[in-house]
């Protein structure tokens, strides 16, 4: 696991992007794994700007970790809407190269494995982004997952409702179920790029770089992974930097 701890969060979302940038212009044609929350919001800005115009935005996929359950595509509050407004749109990418679970769907574990069956179909996820909540998910895969899962339905922790109510008018209008990728459709990525930034990051990444594998920590399901490359600004490697100065 390569670890970088950058000054700020300007410079994490960029150097995220010119990462994701050089990837899809080496391999010229990509899938890519793409993360919501506030985390990713200034690596789709450096991306976009990278992109723009670019005829490889015709070569890459996207598929995303997950989608609230009973939002649908057009609610403001939709990871879908997320993405459509960080990224689909700015760069014009059509309905058949971005894909996110649907939250709507009347069979929610039939959608699950189509959703799974899909990215197999083309041939797995290149290189994926991954944000960590402060319980150490990683999609919404929540504190005692199984490190095999197959992209699945799951309950929301109450601490993950109350950490994302802040992009609801409410917290009652939070939802309490997600459609996520399993933390082992995660683990096929060919490269994972993990990004965070904050002080309140810092126990999740202390766990993810010092702790030992354990379902409490989803994101230590990464230890397992061969090419795996932690950015962080200098508050979410406070833990870590503590552990190396002593
Ligand atoms: O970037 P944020 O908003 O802190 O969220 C952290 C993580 O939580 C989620 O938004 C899910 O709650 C993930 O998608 C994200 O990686």
């Amino acid at each position: 696991m390569k670890v970088m701890v950058v000054e700020n969060y300007k410079e994490l979302s960029q150097k995220s992007a010119q990462m994701f940038y050089q990837s899809i212009i080496n391999k010229r044609a990509i899938n890519l794994g793409l993360a919501t929350g506030g985390t990713p919001v200034g690596f789709y800005q450096e991306l976009v700007k990278f992109l723009k115009g670019h005829d490889m935005t015709e070569c890459i996929r996207t598929f995303n970790l997950d989608e609230y359950i009973g939002l649908s595509k057009g609610n403001p509050n939709s990871f879908y809407t997320f993405m459509n407004d960080h990224f689909y749109k700015p760069l014009n990418l059509s309905d058949d190269q971005t894909f996110i679970p649907n939250g709507k769907a009347d069979d929610l574990e039939d959608e699950s494995s189509q959703y799974e069956t899909l990215i197999q179909s083309y041939g797995g996820i290149d290189l994926q982004l991954l944000g960590v909540g402060e319980n150490g998910h990683i999609g919404f895969n929540e504190p005692g997952s199984h490190f095999e899962q197959r992209t699945h339905v799951v309950n929301l922790k109450p601490s993950t409702v109350q950490a994302n109510a802040r992009f609801f008018n409410s917290i009652k209008d939070v939802p309490k179920k997600a459609i996520t990728m399993g933390i082992g459709t995660i683990l096929d990525a060919k490269e994972i790029i993990v990004i965070a930034n904050g002080e309140h990051k810092a126990e999740a990444i202390y766990q993810l770089v010092h702790g030992e594998k354990s379902r409490n920590w989803p994101i230590t399901a990464l230890k397992g992974h061969s090419n795996v490359t932690v950015i962080l600004d200098e508050a979410a490697a406070n833990k870590v930097k503590l552990r190396q100065a002593t």
